[in-house]
């Protein structure tokens, strides 16, 4: 529908639909009083409302004609018929009301539609204009297309930031409310060392600023990252643009049975025009039948009945943080009974604290902190990040890198070479793949880690395990809770899927409070595990992070990414993105979905239940066109406005 406003010229911007369709009504109201109170002549009365028609009937022809030459016939064509019926046989009054309520109740559609892309373009705008560019010790005021990726930028305090980037000088506390919606500053610090290769997707968050957040009370100095048409903020606005065209399947079958339903009403309408051929009655009276039937069976609430709700309640979610990309995620997340989460980075904060570092078979301690620190650093798992980073913080190693080519054995862990030598780190699995010995001592050792909930990793090297890394990752505070309100609003079943250790996943299970917990699963499994849960209970929602976790995400009916303000995938891929690392968004999106779906259902049911009414009592001929008018277009506003209740959803 707005494609075809982008032919029209809206001379009082966007706003000109609202504006023309009150302007209808004022000449309507107008020819009305000219015609109730006054002795006026009758063509004063019918300028008025010729004036009202045109207002009125401006963008329905647009619409209409367009529509007309791809060879569809919809409602707008409906209303322009009904209304040009109308003043043929003299209903002046009606044909203008029912113009007036038609552009009024697409005026607000439109509205609706609008505030879903408002709330996030409205940040396209908060990204300044200029940045300030870094050269030597001079600043350089420079427009934001032109910032270049490593480009050095000035943010001064209280100012918004310009690119998406890593801070290398300062501390502050920022705004990220346009991009996460979280109202509550984030604490930003500048990065240990920026001379090694930086990867946006890599680096701790808590270095990251994201252009058009707002920089708190002090100076930064921010290392450019991205491209400004490459920034999370253009990105955004990008996929909400697309979010208008995946329509949503009680969309797709509303207008699927418009396709049908408008044809038989222009044929019932044709046919009722001649009844006065059967029927002893005049042309006119059997005209002015046709012409209420019209009105009365036009779809038009049924049309807006569901576009209003799902962009009313993409809208909403949006205010939170939270990316719903399109109606069919809006009401698949409504009817979901069965979640899967993947666990590092999803259920717990992804960040593990290295517990222990043991060497074996006489390894030098010192040359295992070396040989894994090496290895770890050049690899980007969040575990390899962890250990390289807590390794680094406890021992003052060069910068010299005795290892090279890593590879990830997906689910397993990492290959590569140490002075030459082929190394391997990861979990039993990984090790026993290379028939490298378990010696009784270390099996104990392992099973010790394992009770006390730590992922273990070996560490084996040539064709002998030197070592065992052990770490903790903690669960996110949110997370008991969050499972908590999802049983309490009947999700049935929560279930953990994990490519660490069986009992480690059990242990965080218990302590949050899952129904289950499947561990040692290689991505592949992780995929067999959603279609086994899809084949069994229907509809399935994976929450992952993207690492590891994609294949499966994909293959689950709507799969909901974290904290997708930093990685590019899940943000680009998943039906769902929690800008924030929010989990406890969960229950308020399925919640809101939900209600969406009750919305979409009532809707439907006044908009086909207020046809069926009024094309009977019509036939009867127990109404005029004036009711048929009244009634028909004010069932489309009042399904508008049921849908806009969704803009002030409230988890209770
Ligand atoms: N870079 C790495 N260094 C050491 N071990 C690794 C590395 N990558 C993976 N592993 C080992 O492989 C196992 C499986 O890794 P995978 O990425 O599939 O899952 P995960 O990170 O443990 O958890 P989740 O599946 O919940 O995200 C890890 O538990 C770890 O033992
Ligand atoms: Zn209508």
């Amino acid at each position: 529908m707005s494609e075809n406003h982008k032919h029209t010229l809206l001379i009082f911007g966007k706003r000109t639909e609202l504006y023309f369709s009150i302007l209808c009504g004022v000449f309507l109201a107008t020819g009305f009083l000219l015609d109730k109170l006054s002795q006026l002549s009758d063509t004063l009365i019918v300028v008025s409302y010729i004036i009202s028609y045109g207002f009125g009937a401006y963008f329905i022809s647009i619409e209409a004609y367009h529509k007309l030459r791809r060879g569809l016939f919809e409602i707008d064509f409906l209303m322009i018929a009904a209304a040009l019926g109308a003043a043929y046989i003299g209903s002046w009054a009606e044909g203008s009301l029912l113009l007036f309520l038609f552009s009024l109740g697409h005026a607000l559609e439109h509205y609706a539609m609008n505030r879903a892309e408002k709330s996030i373009k409205a940040l396209g705008n908060l990204s300044p204009k200029t940045a300030f560019l870094k050269q030597g010790n001079t600043l350089k005021e420079i427009p934001i297309e032109n910032l270049k990726i490593n480009d050095i930028i000035v943010v001064k305090p209280n100012s918004k930031i310009a690119a998406d980037g890593v801070i290398i000088n300062g501390t502050s506390s920022i705004n990220q409310a346009p991009i996460t919606g979280e109202s509550i500053p984030v604490d930003k610090s500048a990065i240990q060392d920026h001379k090694q290769p930086l990867d946006f997707n890599a680096i701790d968050k808590s270095h990251i600023v994201f252009s058009g957040t707002i920089n708190g009370d002090n100076k930064l100095e921010v290392h450019v990252l991205k491209l400004t048409k490459d920034s999370t903020v253009s990105r955004l606005i990008n996929l909400v643009n697309e979010v208008e065209t995946q329509k949503s399947p009680t969309q797709r079958r509303t207008k699927k049975f418009e396709k049908i339903y408008v044809p038989i009403v222009i044929i019932l309408v044709t046919i009722l025009c001649f009844a006065f051929l059967v029927i002893n009655e005049s042309f006119q009276t059997s005209l002015y039948r046709a012409i209420t039937v019209l009105v009365a069976a036009s779809p038009c609430a049924l049309a807006i009945s569901t576009p209003s709700a799902v962009l009313s309640g993409i809208a909403r979610a949006a205010q939170r943080g939270v990316l719903i990309k399109g109606g069919k995620a809006l009401e698949d997340l409504g009817t979901i009974t069965t979640i899967a989460f993947d666990k590092t980075g999803t259920l717990t904060e992804g960040q593990p604290k290295l517990k222990q570092l043991i060497a074996f078979n006489n390894f030098n301690l010192k040359e295992l902190y070396k040989l894994v620190y090496d290895v770890e650093r050049l690899s980007n798992h969040p575990l390899a990040r962890a250990i390289a980073n807590a390794i680094k913080n406890q021992e003052q190693f060069d910068d010299e890198n005795n290892a090279a080519n890593v590879q990830a054995i997906q689910g397993k862990g990492i290959q590569a070479s140490y002075k030459n030598e082929p190394v391997y780190i990861g979990n039993l699995k990984l090790i026993t793949d290379q028939d490298i010995p378990i010696s009784k001592t270390i099996e104990n050792q392992i099973n010790k880690n394992l009770e006390a909930g730590e992922t273990v990793m070996l560490v084996g090297y040539k064709n002998q395990i030197i070592g065992l890394i052990s770490v903790m990752d903690v669960p996110r505070k949110s997370a008991s809770q969050t499972l908590q309100r999802l049983k309490e609003i009947g999700i049935k079943r929560l279930i953990m899927l994990t490519g660490d250790h069986k009992r480690v996943g059990q242990a965080i299970a218990q302590q949050i409070g899952l129904t289950e917990a499947r561990g040692n699963l290689l991505p592949e499994d992780k995929v067999e595990a959603i279609r086994e849960l899809i084949a069994r209970n229907g509809k399935v929602a994976m929450v992952g992070d993207g690492v590891n976790d994609a294949p499966a995400m994909a293959l689950s009916t709507v799969s909901i990414a974290m904290g997708a303000a930093g990685s590019d995938v899940a943000l680009e891929t998943a039906d769902v993105a929690l800008m924030s690392d929010k989990l406890e968004m969960l229950p308020f999106v399925i919640g809101l979905s939900r209600k969406s779906k009750r919305i979409i259902n009532q809707n439907i049911f006044i908009s086909l239940g207020v046809v069926a009414i009024l094309v009977t009592v019509t036939i009867l001929g127990l109404t005029n066109i004036g009711l048929a008018v009244l009634f028909h277009e004010g069932s489309t506003i009042v399904v508008v406005i049921n849908a806009l209740r969704l803009l002030s959803y409230k988890e209770n």
